[in-house]
């Protein structure tokens, strides 16, 4: 199956389980793969007929932007079921990092895949 990717798509929010963390603004960075049937749009060469990344991104900016959830694991979710639910992708892959939570990591998170293969 084709793939629509978004690549290290970097977001400001509240996210963290410590109470420090309620209080201040981290990056969370998520890379995306989207199943998607690639040939249409290929040969009308119309955006109508793709699965839009800028409107998928736009989107998850406006969510995450407003979320404050503890875990990563949350966040990750609720992002992939926005994508599954709202852009009717049948498949996706989801890794949202959390770059500097661990002293001497460059990023810590977590890898997701939902809906049918
Ligand atoms: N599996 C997880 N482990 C941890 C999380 C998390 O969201 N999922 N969160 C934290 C803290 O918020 C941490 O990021 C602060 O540095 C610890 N472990």
């Amino acid at each position: 199956m084709d793939k629509v990717f978004i690549e290290a798509l970097e977001i400001e929010c509240v996210i963290g389980i410590y109470d420090w963390e309620r209080k201040i603004r981290q990056p969370v960075v998520l890379d995306i793969e989207m199943a998607f049937d690639n040939t249409v749009p290929a040969a009308t060469d119309n955006i109508e007929h793709t699965l839009d990344y800028k409107a998928v991104s736009k989107r998850l900016i406006q969510f995450v932007s407003e979320s404050d959830f503890g875990l990563v694991e949350t966040l990750a979710e609720r992002c992939a079921a926005i994508i599954t639910g709202e852009f009717g992708v049948r498949h996706v892959r989801l890794k949202l990092s959390k770059p500097g939570a661990v002293r001497g990591s460059k990023a810590v998170g977590v890898i997701i895949e939902r809906g049918q293969a």
